[in-house]
This record gives C-alpha cells, structure tokens and sequence, in this order.
C-alpha cells in the first residue's frame, strides 16, 4: 500500500472528484458517513459526545459527522471553533445542513467558550486536519490545550488536530492526543514515526474510495506492507523440490554467555524454510546447539569463547554457503573483528548482518564498503546511530537512512515499531504488523534467521527483507494473541511462525 504526501492527498482527492466524478461535499458525506460507520463500532449511543470542528475541510467532516450521529440518534454537542473569518465551501454547506436539525451549535472565540469536558465523555476531533499549515496559535491551541487535559477518550478525524502529516513538528507545537486516529484511506507518514506516537493512538483507515488510479500511478518512496502484498512475495514450494533446492545457509553466531542467540537465529532459519543450515559456533556452544537444534549442522569454531572463523572441522568455505548471516550474540571480541575482516571481501552474495556485527562495522567503517551489494543490515534505532549519526527528528532519520542504504547498496532494516526496509533506490516500506510484546531479548535474532533463511532459498533481497519482516512481525501478533504481549518470548515467535 502507497503512502502519499500531502500534496498527493489534495490532488488525489480533486482528480476522484474530477474522474469519478463526485461532487466535493459527496466525496465529504462519504468521508463522514465512513467514519460514523467506525464509530458506531467502538461507542454506543448512550456515549455522551462534544465534537470540535475547525473551519476548513476537517471541520466540514465535523459537521457532517454531527449531523450523521444525529441521525442514528446519538447525544451530541457541536463546538465551532472559530479562529479565523474564512470557512471553506464545503464547511459552509454542512454548517447550514446541521443548522437546519439542530439548534445545538456553540460558537468558541475566546477561552471562556471553551466547554467543561468530562472523563466518561468523547471528543472528536475535528479542528484541522491534512491542510494544517502552521502551529496551532490562539483559540486553537487554548482548545487542544483544555482537550488534552481532559479525562476524556479522544477521537481525531483523519490526523490529531495540529501534527503535520509529512513534515517535523517543533518539541513546542501544541498537538491533540488522541486515543484514535480514523484516517481516510491512506495511512500517513507522520503515524509511522515514533516521535508521534503520543499524537496518534490507535489509528485506524476507513475505505472512502478515492480513485485507485490516480493512487496507483503516484511516485512515493514511502510503502506500508499490507497481507496482500506479503502474501505475493511468498513462492510456492514445488512438489518435486528436495533440501537441495532451498539453499545451504551459514549462520555465524554466539559467543560465551550468548549461545542461546545462536540458537534462536538457527531455529527460525530452519523454521523459514531452509533447505540446510550449518552454524558456526564458539566451541563452548558446540553442544548446546547439537542438543537444542538437532537439524542444524554445526561447525564448532577452534576458539572457545568467541568466533574466529576458523574450525578443525573441514567443511566449504563460507563463499560456497547460499547466503551467510552474521551477529546474533557474536560479541566484539578482536578475533571476531579479524574475522570479519577476511570474510567479507570474500562473499559474493547479499548477506545478512545483525547486532554486534553491526557495532563491529560502525567501528570499523572501513568495512561498510566490503559488504556483498544488497546485504540486508538489521540495526535497531541504537545500532543505526552508531553506524551513521545522531538524528534531530524522525524525518531526518528517514533521510540519513536513505542515504546510508544508497551510499553502501544495501538494504536497511530500522526494527522497532514499523520496521523500516530501505531499498538502495530509496523506498522505505513500513511494516504493519508486530506489537510491543516483541521488544524483549532475543526477537531480532530470530529475525536474522529469518532473512537468512529467505536469502538462502534464492529470494530476491528486498522481498526477502519486506516478507521476512512482515512474517516476524506476524508471528509476534499470534504470539501476542496466544500469551499475551507482556508473557511472550522470542521462542513464541518461533512457535508462531507460519508460511501461507
Ligand atoms: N482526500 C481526502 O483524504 C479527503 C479529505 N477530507 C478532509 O479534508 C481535510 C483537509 O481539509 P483542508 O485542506 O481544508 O484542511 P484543514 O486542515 O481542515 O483546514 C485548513 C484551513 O485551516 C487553516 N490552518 C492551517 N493551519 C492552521 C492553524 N495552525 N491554525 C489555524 N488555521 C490553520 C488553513 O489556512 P491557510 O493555510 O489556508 O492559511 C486553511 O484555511 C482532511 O484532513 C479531511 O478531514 C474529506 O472531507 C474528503 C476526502
Ligand atoms: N513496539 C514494537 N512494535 C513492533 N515490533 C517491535 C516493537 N519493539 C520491538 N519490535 C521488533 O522486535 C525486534 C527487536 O529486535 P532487537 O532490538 O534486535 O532485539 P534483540 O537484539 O534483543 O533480539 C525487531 O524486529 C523489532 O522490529
Ligand atoms: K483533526
């Protein structure tokens, strides 16, 4: 699924009006009869409601949405804050259709306007929305202000009432924080980013059929990964396959305290489909591995504790491997960086390089340059800094990772909340599933052995990257469903892992 700017929005907005065609306050009745339709969902009619329109367009879905509410017989007050003389066309006609059901319209100018809001009520909000152009000042900001404050559920219309929809907000905006989000369509940057989090809640689309052409000939570098388009990454398995047809996997990992990394990355390659996996382990995880993951092949590494790369038992050269995949608990041991070092100008293939592999090269930069071009690098937010530099906001992290992935030719996964797989060519898609259950010790492990396991089966890397990621994050959700997300572990994950 695409995600447009909001330039995008607005045209894609006239050229539905234009080709469908629809008149601008149908294509609003839409907008507003989509959202009531979600509300009905969540809030009973007994629910006590304030809804707060500004007077553009967002404040025209306000409007609508009163007299909508009103109809299927729900309590309401409509506030109009005014904050300026201007009102858009199509606020005007629902200011005059509301007028004519209900003479319960307020008026806020001055603070003094602004109601009491109690804790069993909800406020939608529906002050500004993707036309914002400036801070909230004057009786906006007083309004969101005395809403933010207040103990009630909160629901914003298409975007919180003063966060930007593609661009930075200053620490000092005054923003509403909503409990949801009901966005119209197509989700929007600004709630992918975890600066916003506070300003978005629970946000949710509504299908309000804006026009799929003009949706699916827009350039965006920005993508957010649905079930469909996983789903049609995925290959099938051919009746007549063998272990040999889906690759030959090296994983590289552990160190002295850290084998259970070493395990869990093993187990979700094998548990993504690998044909066969050998590891490559400190040799005081030789036994713990044979034991734990008896399907896995182990090479144990001549060092006791850490990885050198080095075996007295014979077996390919790791450029022979489908793929390698290097990190999971390997530790920063001078041996490991040695290796490290002799290895990578030896690969030909993308690879997969995680955790202290990551530390590794970002003190070692040298090295970035030797990495097998469309190598998927999986750094949370730390491990990125690291590698690169410090951020002033989400949307500059957005730029400094592009810029990373082009400059190296390789694919970038920013984990945490909407994993973000950056393409060498500059695309970002965002991940859509996953839950905070997954941020516990062990899960970006077995997302390493994951994106091994689809390298080694021939996947190309980016699919590899934005399926495996989706797959994990997909796991972690049924995980969460089954234990719930503060009991679940990694090893959930695996259990939970699922391929069709
Ligand atoms: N395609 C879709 O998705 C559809 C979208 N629809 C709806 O339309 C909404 C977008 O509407 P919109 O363009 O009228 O913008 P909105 O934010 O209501 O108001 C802009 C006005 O506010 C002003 N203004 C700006 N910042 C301000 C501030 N801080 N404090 C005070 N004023 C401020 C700004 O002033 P200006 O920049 O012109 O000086 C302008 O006059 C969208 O969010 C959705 O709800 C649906 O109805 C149908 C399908
Ligand atoms: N709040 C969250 N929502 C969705 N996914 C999350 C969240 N927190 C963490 N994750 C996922 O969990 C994994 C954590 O990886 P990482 O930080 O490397 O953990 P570890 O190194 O302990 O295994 C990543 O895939 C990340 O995207
Ligand atoms: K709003």
């Amino acid at each position: 699924m695409k995600i447009l700017n909001v330039d995008q929005i607005r045209a894609l907005d006239q050229y539905t009006i234009q080709h469908e065609p629809i008149a601008p306050i149908n294509l609003m009745e839409r907008a507003a009869l989509a959202f009531v339709d979600w509300f009905a969902d969540h809030f009973s009619t007994s629910t006590a409601i304030k809804i707060f329109c500004g007077l553009g367009n967002n404040g025209g879905d306000g409007l609508a949405i009163a007299r909508l509410l009103l109809e299927r017989e729900y309590r309401i007050e409509v506030f109009v804050v005014r904050y300026a003389p201007r009102e858009s066309d199509d606020f005007m006609h629902n200011h005059r259709r509301l007028k004519l059901v209900t003479e319960n319209i307020r008026y806020v100018e001055l603070t003094h306007d602004i109601p009491a809001i109690r804790h069993n009520e909800v406020v939608i909000d529906a002050i500004l929305g993707s036309g914002l152009s400036r801070p909230a000042d004057g009786i906006v900001k007083s309004t969101v202000e005395a809403i933010n404050r207040a103990p009630a559920t909160v629901v914003s219309v298409d975007i919180a009432s003063g966060l930007y929809t593609d661009q930075p907000n200053s620490p000092t905006d005054v923003i509403i924080e909503p409990d949801y989000t009901v966005s119209f369509q197509l989700p929007k940057l600004a709630f992918l980013l975890p600066k916003n989090g506070r300003y978005v809640g629970n946000w949710q689309l509504v299908d309000i059929q804006l026009h799929k052409r003009y949706i699916d000939t827009s350039p965006t570098p920005y993508y957010f990964t649905q079930p469909k388009d996983a789903r049609l990454l995925l290959q099938k398995r051919d009746r007549f396959s063998n272990k040999g047809s889906f690759g030959h996997a090296l994983l590289l990992a552990g160190s002295y305290g850290k084998i259970g990394a070493a395990v869990l990355s093993a187990k979700a390659c094998l548990r993504s489909g690998v044909g066969l996996l050998t590891v490559q382990v400190p040799q005081c995880g030789y036994e713990i591995l044979q034991t734990s993951v008896p399907e896995a092949m182990c090479r144990p590494d001549e060092h006791q504790r850490v990885l050198t790369g080095a075996s007295e038992v014979e077996g390919p050269e790791p450029v022979d491997y489908s793929t390698v995949g290097i990190g999971p608990g390997i530790g920063k041991a001078p041996e490991t960086l040695t290796m490290l070092r002799s290895l990578l100008p030896t690969l030909k293939k993308p690879i997969v390089v995680d955790a202290d592999a990551l530390n590794l090269l970002s003190e070692n930069r040298d090295l970035l340059a030797k990495l097998p071009i469309n190598s998927i690098l999986t750094p949370h937010p730390k491990e990125f800094e690291r590698l690169t530099k410090k951020w002033e906001n989400d949307y500059q992290k957005l730029d400094i990772l592009r810029e990373f992935a082009k400059k190296y030719k390789v694919i970038v996964v920013l984990k945490g909340a909407y994993s973000a797989v950056t393409t060498p060519d500059g695309d970002i898609h965002f991940n859509s599933t996953g839950n905070p259950g997954l941020s516990t010790g062990g899960t970006g492990d077995v997302l390493t052995g994951i994106l091994t396991a689809l390298l080694a089966q021939g996947y190309d890397p980016i699919e590899a990257a934005v399926l495996g990621v989706f797959a994990h994050g997909l796991a972690g959700d049924r995980a969460a469903e089954q234990r719930g997300p503060i009991g679940m572990v990694a090893t959930d994950i695996l259990d939970s892992l699922r391929w069709d």
